[in-house]
């Protein structure tokens, strides 16, 4: 079985817009626990731009309690700043059941690419040891869009990492375009080729409840998928017909 972690940054973007409390992070995160999630992810980015360091602190908490998973998902590289004491500080201080490295930059609108395994490889590995050491599990989040001749998932072995994760943006997009048929093979060669070095395969991004089914049908073996913007806006459509019909009953007119 495939689980499924619910990504809450965008519930963080919502509530960093009025500077209040709501809507609330935690109690999202509580919701998508309530309603069967397996697991909880954030991405706080050093900007801060959503997910704030006093969220992760809860987060862990209630993941914690709940007994399930915490998916911390960021740039080891970045440096930390005044709100932002850093990914490795967070993993030390909340010891997330995974560490998911991404290798954005600070400019980035969302996560757009993985690492290059060949390249990153001397700064990853103490990295890995590091967090493996705090009893994170260490998820690298892994191109598989790309010529497979070209392809290092493979090679993310010898990074030390236990997972995978790999970047579905492109998949999303040529699902979206009517062409899936070509990137479904190479995500599903990309996949057959990290799980034959020893690594376990978790994806996401931009997955939704239209790609979502195509995608784990024709990728073996996908352990774990993280979803949040795709997830909260369909919760918001799917949500706002009952919310509307009490405002009106409230008003007196339903
Ligand atoms: C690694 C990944 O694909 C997600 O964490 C995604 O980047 C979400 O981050 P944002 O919510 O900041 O777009
Ligand atoms: N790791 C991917 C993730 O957490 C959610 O990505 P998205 O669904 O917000 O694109």
């Amino acid at each position: 079985m495939t689980v499924l972690s619910v990504n809450v940054n965008k519930i963080a973007v919502l509530r960093n817009s009025r500077g209040g409390r709501e809507p609330d992070v935690v109690a999202a995160a509580r919701a998508c626990l309530d309603a069967g999630a397996h697991g909880i992810t954030v991405h706080p980015r050093p900007d801060a731009r959503h997910i704030r360091a006093d969220d992760v602190y809860a987060l862990a908490e209630l993941t914690r309690a709940r007994g399930v998973e915490f998916n911390l998902e960021g740039n080891p590289f970045a440096p930390p700043r005044p709100g932002y004491p850093g990914f490795l500080a967070l993993c030390e201080r909340t010891r997330p059941a995974q560490a998911t490295l991404v290798p954005d930059g600070d400019a980035q609108l969302t996560s757009d690419h993985g690492f290059d395994f060949v390249k990153d490889a001397v700064q990853l590995r103490p990295l890995v040891t590091q967090l493996k050491g705090m009893g994170c599990r260490v998820s690298l989040f892994a191109d598989a869009h790309g010529d497979p001749a070209t392809c290092t998932i493979a090679r993310a072995s010898d990074c030390g990492a236990d997972r995978v994760e790999l970047f579905t943006g492109p998949w999303a997009e040529a699902f979206a375009q009517g062409e899936p048929e070509r990137m479904l093979e190479r995500f599903a060669g990309a996949a057959m080729r990290a799980q034959a070095a020893g690594l376990g395969v978790n994806a996401g991004h931009d997955l939704n409840q239209e790609n979502l089914q195509a995608f784990l049908a024709a990728v073996p073996g996908v352990l774990e998928v993280s979803i949040g913007h795709a997830l909260v806006a369909e919760a918001l459509y799917a949500g706002l017909s009952t919310t509307v019909s009490r405002y009106l009953r409230l008003l007196g007119d339903g």
